[in-house]
């Protein structure tokens, strides 16, 4: 199966359809991934057939989320190589989607994906999440934050649910077994205004894993005092 077949069939499982173009701007952007792979490290999966499943299919996985839709503003939190942002920003072609992540190199290579794929209504931070989430351009700003292989969820709520208003979601893009990582999770998600609305299995298609997308509604304000300086929700988790 070519990389067009996989993500038609894939999307398909999924449950959602993608146009012939949004398949073309999708097999062109890993046709950049891994030609820029070559230069800086972008990603440790380089079989064609992997970087669509594991990268390309599990961020359309999102698509299961229902805060999700056209026309919100989002924030993909330590996107790396762009996911799950870029694919999200394929599908639902209205988002306003911010792309922020700690390495420059890695976000001059998401410039030159959007540029290349013609992706209009596309901000690139670069820098920490936890600097800009004390930022009043930024803070409380979004509909929605999502973040996939970023850090353990009680981190990474931290670095997130200070970017998204009240009533908005922050959505974790996690892998299997994470039930005792929630629970670990629930008083830093509390303390940050936040409250697990849902938990979804996802089959990921062509293998037999199961992810989970964890779905946090941000039902207060954030304390000013979160996030902490930069390093410390990570060295010292909220518990
Ligand atoms: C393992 S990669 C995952 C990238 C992408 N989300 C994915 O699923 O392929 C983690 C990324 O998060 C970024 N990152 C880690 N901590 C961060 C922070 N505090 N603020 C911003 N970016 C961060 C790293 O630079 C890296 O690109």
């Amino acid at each position: 199966m070519n990389s067009m077949d996989i993500l038609k069939e894939g999307s398909k499982a999924l449950g959602i359809e993608l146009t012939e173009q949004q398949g073309q701007q999708l097999v062109k952007y890993k046709e950049l991934l891994l030609e820029w792979n070559e230069k800086i490290n972008l990603t440790a999966i380089t079989e064609e057939k992997d970087v669509m499943i594991k990268h390309f299919l599990d961020s359309l996985s999102c698509v299961k989320a229902s805060p999700l839709k056209n026309e919100v503003k989002i924030i993909d939190v330590g996107t790396g190589a762009g996911f799950p942002g870029i694919p999200l920003k394929v599908y639902y072609t209205d988002i306003q989607l911010t792309l922020l992540d700690s390495l420059n190199k890695r976000i001059h290579f998401l410039q030159a994906v959007c540029e290349t794929l013609g992706l209009k209504s596309v901000e690139f931070l670069h820098g920490r999440a936890e600097d800009y989430g004390n930022n009043k351009n930024y803070r409380e700003r979004y509909d929605v934050a999502v973040a996939r292989a970023v850090a353990e969820l009680n981190s990474l709520a931290e670095y997130c649910i200070p970017f998204v208003k009240i009533g908005g979601f922050f959505i974790a893009q996690k892998g299997p077994n994470i039930e005792e990582e929630m629970k670990r999770a629930e008083k830093a998600i509390e303390i940050l205004g936040g409250k697990i609305v849902e938990k979804i299995d996802i089959p990921l298609p062509f293998s037999e894993i199961t992810h989970n997308i964890v779905i946090i509604k941000k039902i207060k304000q954030t304390p000013t005092k979160y996030p902490r300086k930069a390093g410390t929700p990570t060295k010292n988790p909220l518990l």
